[in-house]
């Protein structure tokens, strides 16, 4: 099996086998596998609430735009669609100009009781080609569409996911900025797609209507009417209504999920950018170029073969109406074909011409469901416009933490001595907090020391941590890094020459390897330092252990999804079955998440780290890994400069250059472990009580 698979085949052959039993249907709709449960059925109405109405005027330059990225983004394929839905659109108004010339053709034969062949042929041929054309330009827009829609999410997802990944963590935690990318997407699919799905849909039906109106206002010439027969047209709207409901495969509880491992990877990082909790990793980590230019490469390997969730809802669908369309169309053209033969047999019962019938029933179901979709259409159509143009206004949101323009370091001394740390009567607090996190906190580290900060929970440890990454600015006050105000470094040398571990670290819905591999971008696919990166964390031995090694997905529940009223029992019977949750849900303990993201921070090249952060590195680990941990860390000494947030007094303290004792937000002691013990305040009281634990 190559590495990169999941074991899906075997999967998919259990799946085939259960579904044979009755118990569910299982269908394979592209990178899709789908689990319909077939013993249960739910009815639910899907509710279409319209967005409401705005103004047009400013979007129109945001609107030019976006025609001109689709134009670009769909090529051929796009002025296929175009071609297609226009023909599509046209078909029926051609369809109702010959019904109407039967329909004379007919009234004519009765009344001169003498049939002209040639018209009859004629009229008969063209309804046939307008059947035939019809059905195929259907089917070959179907398989058009799926291919535009491709080209334009990946165009448009493309500039989504640029414009989640630039944003540092203040600006992406605030509320409005959430609520604009989240106006990005429409369900499953981006604003590109939806617009434009629903663009070319409002202008096939204006253009349906107006070319329908048009014969019908040339048929309506010299006709009487009688509303009585209009009802007849309702026959075969009613007849749709009634086939429609609580049919299809999508009215069950239904379980879907892809094993399509560049796909996976496509939402992993989409994910990533758009979710709050990655954030701190991606900035610090200088991620933002390496998922974009991940996300391209699967998604340039995917090409065309991608299809969302809703792209195989589409095909099925289409799969699955083949016939009952068919029938449906007969219904319609039933009561017609019914009038027009009582009218040769009985000529006298007929109360209005046939061709006043056909336009009564065109006008009756067709034209009046079209306009009111129409309408409708339209108050939608406008939401997507203000979309449209949120969506290119969020490329420009401004971060808060605003990048400087020095290098850093100032002078390159390959980062061998550490950075030089002050912090001057810092204080900060949190966006929208109440209170601040930090008060008036002053301190200095030399190049090369080693500096602990302990205090108890909520003191503000980790604030320093985060400050010190300038993943926020302080709210007063001045840190220096080598004598420079951080805030005038640039962003990404700072977190280039930063390693650092937060508390509350993320793993992203990637692989084991790339989540290692992310602690350098640039070297990221390098094996053998992944390998080392791991060994130094303390993973090397569970990750080999496990069945996929360094390919594991790591909560990788990405590309699987549930619908119905209850589709819990259906998942758990189906796709939790043990051979899939290996492959997609890997489940891992703290202590062994915590060596992963301790590995990732071995993967940043040594060279380029002059200050090494971290935040509780070893709370979820046992005593023997952190004492390992701590050796390895002591090694580093004189080299790098550290500072460790912790609760634990121990290896860390007792060699600790500096201890910053954290009390009320602000630094209340601070100095070598003995000097604190003489100097009996709450730092030496603390330690007290935990050395009391092992008298
Ligand atoms: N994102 C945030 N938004 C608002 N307030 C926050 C945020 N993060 C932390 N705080 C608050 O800032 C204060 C300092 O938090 P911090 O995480 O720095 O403490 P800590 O000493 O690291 O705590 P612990 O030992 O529990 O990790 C706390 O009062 C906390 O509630």
């Amino acid at each position: 099996m190559n590495k990169h698979d999941l074991p899906h085949e075997s999967f998919d052959e259990k799946a085939r086998k259960a579904a044979s039993n009755n118990q569910f249907k299982f269908v394979r709709v592209g990178i899709w596998n789908l689990f319909f449960d077939l013993s249960r059925r739910n009815s639910r109405i899907q509710l279409d609430i319209p967005s409401r109405v705005s103004g047009l005027g400013e979007t129109i330059p945001y609107l030019w735009r976006y025609m001109s990225d689709v134009r670009k983004a769909g090529g051929d394929v796009l002025v296929f669609d175009i071609a297609l839905s226009a023909i599509n659109a046209l078909l029926p108004a051609v369809s109702l100009y010959y019904s109407g010339e039967l329909l004379r053709m007919i009234q004519a034969t009765i009344e001169k009781r003498e049939i002209d062949q040639g018209s009859f042929i004629h009229i008969a041929a063209a309804h046939a080609v307008c059947s035939i054309a019809a059905k195929g330009c259907n089917r070959a827009k179907f398989q058009n569409a799926s291919v535009l829609k491709r080209r334009i999410e990946a165009h448009f997802r493309e500039h989504i996911l640029h414009a989640h990944a630039r944003l540092d963590v203040p600006t992406f935690n605030d509320a409005a900025v959430q609520s604009r990318l989240g106006a990005c997407f429409s369900g499953d699919n981006s604003v590109g797609w939806t617009a434009l799905s629903k663009i070319i849909h409002w202008s096939t039906n204006v253009l349906q209507l107006l070319s329908q109106l048009l014969v019908i206002a040339n048929m309506l010439q010299g006709q009487k009417n009688d509303i009585l027969l209009a009802l007849l047209c309702f026959v075969a709207p009613l007849f749709m209504w009634i086939g429609e409901r609580g049919t299809g495969l999508w009215n069950n509880n239904w379980v879907a999920y892809s094993s399509d491992v560049n796909y996976i990877k496509l939402e992993g990082l989409s994910r990533c950018t758009q979710d709050a909790r990655y954030r701190h990793e991606i900035v610090a980590g200088n991620l933002q170029s390496y998922i974009q230019d991940k996300y391209r490469a699967a998604s340039k390997t995917l090409g065309d073969a991608s299809m969302s969730l809703d792209g195989a809802r589409q095909v099925l669908h289409a799969t699955e109406r083949g016939v009952p369309s068919f029938l449906y169309d007969l219904v319609g053209q039933a009561p017609e074909l019914f009038i027009a033969a009582r009218a040769l047999k009985a000529p006298s019962t007929i109360p209005v011409s046939l061709a006043s019938l056909k336009v009564l029933q065109e006008k009756a179901s067709t034209l009046s469901s079209l306009a009111f979709v129409i309408w409708r259409e339209s108050q939608s159509l406008l939401s997507q416009f203000r979309a449209i143009r949120n969506f290119y206004e969020i490329i420009n949101i401004p971060n808060k933490v605003v990048d400087g323009n020095e290098p850093y370091p100032i002078d390159t001394k390959d980062g061998k001595v550490g950075a030089a740390i002050e912090f001057k009567n810092v204080s900060f607090r949190y966006p929208d907090a109440e209170k601040d996190a930090l008060r008036d906190v002053s301190f200095s580290i030399k190049p090369g020391q080693l500096c602990v900060i302990v205090g108890a929970n909520g003191e503000g440890k980790s604030s320093i941590i985060k400050l010190l990454n300038r993943i926020y600015d302080c709210t007063s006050g001045q840190i220096l890094f080598d004598g420079k105000d951080i805030r005038s470094l640039r962003l990404a040398d700072v977190h280039r020459r930063t390693s650092v571990l937060y508390q509350d670290y993320q793993h992203f819905p990637v692989s084991i390897g790339e989540n290692i591999g992310m602690g350098d971008p640039q070297d990221s696919h390098n094996d053998l330092r992944i390998r080392e990166a791991a060994k130094l964390g303390g993973a090397a031995d569970f990750v080999n252990s496990l069945p996929e090694s360094f390919d594991t997905l790591l909560d990788s529940s990405t590309g699987v999804y549930m619908g119905g009223d209850n589709p819990d029992p259906l998942f758990e019977r189906i796709v939790s079955s043990k051979l899939l949750r290996r492959s997609i849900r890997t489940s891992l303990s703290g202590g062994q998440m915590q060596r992963l993201a301790l590995s990732r921070t071995f993967m940043q090249p040594d060279g380029d780290v002059t200050l090494c952060l971290y935040d509780e590195p070893s709370a979820a680990l046992d005593p023997q890994a952190e004492y390992d941990l701590f050796q390895r860390l002591c090694a580093l000494k004189g080299e790098k400069t550290m500072v460790f947030s912790s609760h634990r007094f121990g290896h860390l303290t007792k060699h600790a250059d500096i201890i910053l004792y954290m009390k009320d937000a602000t630094v209340c002691e601070a100095g070598t472990h003995a000097e604190l013990l003489a100097e009996d305040g709450l730092y030496a009281k603390l330690y007290n009580i935990q050395a009391q634990a092992f008298l």
